[in-house]
């Protein structure tokens, strides 16, 4: 298992070393005293979810507020994503900021999403099972969504706008200004 650092602070890529062999393949996906040793954090996760998109689907950008913010270990088990984490953290230096990867069923790559960060991602392939763990409940009360073409935002979901499916509740997310007023900032 390998960390590789993003341009944003504590969110990070997780290589895991993959044991390839006659049968196939095999790694460990989460290990929590290699993952404590490697990042210096202790995540204490308490959530596994797991969702199914065709492509063109964009979930996000997603966060839950104050107390029940959660941190997430992100990754993809069958097709192929962008995945998308934005820093939300009003005293980080790169708040505001996103960061944007590529992950698959064949690089098996995972991306760390800190607490304080929205995060989305839209799928590439025909199909994703998409699979995450969560270091706090969902909480439906402390739902937060912020709009996933923001123009400040500008994320680049490497999709033309006519191919993007996203829910009902993700068509009426903040704008990132709307965002910043409704925390004082
Ligand atoms: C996220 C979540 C949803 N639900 C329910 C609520 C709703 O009826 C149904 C679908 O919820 P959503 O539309 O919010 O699902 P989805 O759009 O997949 O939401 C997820 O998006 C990605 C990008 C994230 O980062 C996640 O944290 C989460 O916000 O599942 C739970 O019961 N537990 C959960 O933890």
């Amino acid at each position: 298992m390998k960390i590789e650092e993003t341009p944003l602070k504590d969110c990070v890529l997780i290589h895991n070393t993959v044991f390839n062999d006659d049968r196939g393949y095999f790694f460990e996906s989460f290990n929590a005293e290699r993952f404590c040793n490697l990042t210096g954090k202790f995540v204490n996760f308490v959530q596994d979810n797991q969702s199914h998109s065709v492509r063109g689907v964009l979930r996000g950008i997603h966060f839950q507020k104050g107390e029940h913010a959660q941190s997430k270990l992100v990754r993809v088990i069958r097709g192929e994503v962008l995945d998308v984490a934005v820093d939300l953290r009003p005293a980080s230096p790169t708040f505001g900021q996103y960061f944007s990867v590529i992950l698959s069923d064949t690089s098996n790559t995972q991306l760390f999403v800190p607490r304080g960060f929205g995060h989305g991602f839209i799928v590439l392939s025909k199909e994703v099972n998409f699979f995450y763990k969560c270091d706090n409940f969902y909480n439906k009360a402390s739902e937060g969504g912020l709009m996933y073409s923001d123009p400040e935002l500008n994320i680049d979901w490497k999709m033309d706008a006519s191919e993007i499916l996203v829910s009902k509740k993700d068509e009426q997310n903040l704008s990132f200004s709307s965002y910043k007023e409704s925390m004082g900032l």
